[in-house]
Formats: C-alpha cells, structure tokens, sequence
C-alpha cells in the first residue's frame, strides 16, 4: 500500500522520505553455560510513517528479541536501530530509555498499565514521562479509544475489550512515532482483535508507524506487510 499520500509526517516528526523506524543489520546472541543462541543474525528493516509491518515467525524465532531491540530494552551486539533518524542503540541506558519515553509506544500482551493508578493516571504518567509536547488531550485520547466513561475506572474494574483498549491508551499516551506490539492480540477474542486492529489502523492513518510481532491470521491480513523471522533471519 501507498500510505505516503495519507499520510502528514510532520504530525509525528519525521522528516518526508525517511522511515519512522529503520534497523541495519541486527544481531543478537545469547551465551547459556556453554549453549550460544543466535536469536538475530543480521536483521534489516524500515517502515514508513503511517505503515503497519507485521512480523511473524514461528516460536522461538526472534519476534520478541527483535522487537525489545528495535523498543531499545535490549540492546543488539551488532546493528543499528534509527527511530525518526535518531539512534537508538548503543547508548547509555538512560539515553535510551529517554528517547523510547518520548518516541516509541510499547503494547504488550500482558496489560501494561499499573493496577493502583486509573486508566487516566495511567495515560497520564506516561505522558509524565514523555516530557514533551503531547497534541492529544487524555480525555479525547480515551475517548477516540471508547473510553470516555472508564477514565476513572481501575484495571481490575475493565472488561477484556476495555483492558485492550487501555493498554493501547497508554501506548499512545505520548503521541510516539512508533508504535511497537509484541503479540498484542493473543489473548483476545476475535471481535476484540478486530477492534483493536481497526483502531491500530486509525492510528496508522495519523502518521504512527506500528510494528506488531505476531502469530495471529487476523493481524497478518491487517498489516500493510508481512515478514517472517526464521531462526533469526527475515524473509518476505
Ligand atoms: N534472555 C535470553 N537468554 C537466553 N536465550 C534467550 C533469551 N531471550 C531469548 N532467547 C532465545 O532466543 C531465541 C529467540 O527468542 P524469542 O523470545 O525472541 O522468540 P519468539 O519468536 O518471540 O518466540 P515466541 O513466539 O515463543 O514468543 C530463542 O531460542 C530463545 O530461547
């Protein structure tokens, strides 16, 4: 898909012609006693402002080391991570975690956000923490998320569908300009998964590029592109 002419990438920072997110050559080992996993050996990607990439692969294949790499929670050993022409990779940890604070969304399978804060409070630290400018009001956020009426609620209060929501809401939170899901939708019913997908689709139109690690048919079939992680390498 041609997403360049819907796509204002002004609105999230990137400059016309770059990729929201580019990875060079990525490598990850893992040294176990004497066993030595090579989860990425020379990973290269870009995706465009506004592009949804799905990454699939079978179990054990590198999705979550990849996309922790390309998030800047881990660090490659070899390779280089751009988000919005900044390099993310080889820096010091806390460089790292101001550039992901301020420019990378994170949606996880499991729920990520805090149980004693309400979904508001959620949104609202991460916006905290971003430190800068955010366009999006807390309340439209939620309410663009069908959220309007559970701002105050707990997470132990939301259904499944609004858990969902949430997480995405906190996600979004500091208007990043890449948004990165790491199976996001595997324990979710399938209308759930739609609605979540068709909101990420929303997203996507902004101007947010969004990378979703995934085994999921639904998620392949909504994403501008599929690749597949086998044993560390992507393949088309
Ligand atoms: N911290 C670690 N220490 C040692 N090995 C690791 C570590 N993290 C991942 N691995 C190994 O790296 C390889 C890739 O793992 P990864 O979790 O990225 O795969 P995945 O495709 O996300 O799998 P799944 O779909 O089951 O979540 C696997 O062989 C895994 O055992």
């Amino acid at each position: 898909m041609d997403t360049s002419a819907a796509v204002d990438t002004s609105a999230v920072g990137v400059e016309p012609d770059q990729p929201a997110l580019a990875a060079r050559s990525l490598y990850r080992f893992f040294r176990a006693g004497d066993e030595e996993t090579l989860a990425l050996r020379g990973v290269s990607l870009a995706v465009a402002p506004g592009e949804i990439l799905a990454v699939a692969g079978p179990s054990g294949s590198g999705k979550s080391t990849l996309l922790a790499c390309l998030a800047g929670t881990d660090e490659p050993d070899g390779g280089t991570v751009l988000v919005a022409g900044q390099r993310l990779s080889h820096r010091l940890e806390a460089e790292r975690t101001r550039l992901r604070a301020r420019l990378i969304g994170l949606l996880f399978q499991s729920s990520n956000l805090l149980a004693h804060l309400t979904v508001a409070q959620n949104v609202q630290l991460v916006r905290r923490l971003a430190r800068g400018p955010v366009s999006t009001r807390t309340e439209d956020l939620l309410g663009q998320l069908g959220l309007g009426r559970r701002a105050r609620a707990y997470p132990a209060q939301l259904s499944g569908g609004e858990l969902a929501r949430a997480g995405l809401a906190v996600a979004l939170a500091n208007d990043p300009v890449v948004l990165l899901a790491d199976e996001p939708t595997g324990e979710l019913d399938l209308a759930t998964e739609r609605d979540v997908l068709a909101l990420l689709r929303a997203r996507a139109r902004g101007g947010i590029a969004v990378v979703i690690a995934s085994h999921s048919p639904a998620v392949a079939a909504a994403a501008d592109r599929v690749l597949t992680l086998t044993d560390g390498r992507l393949a088309p």
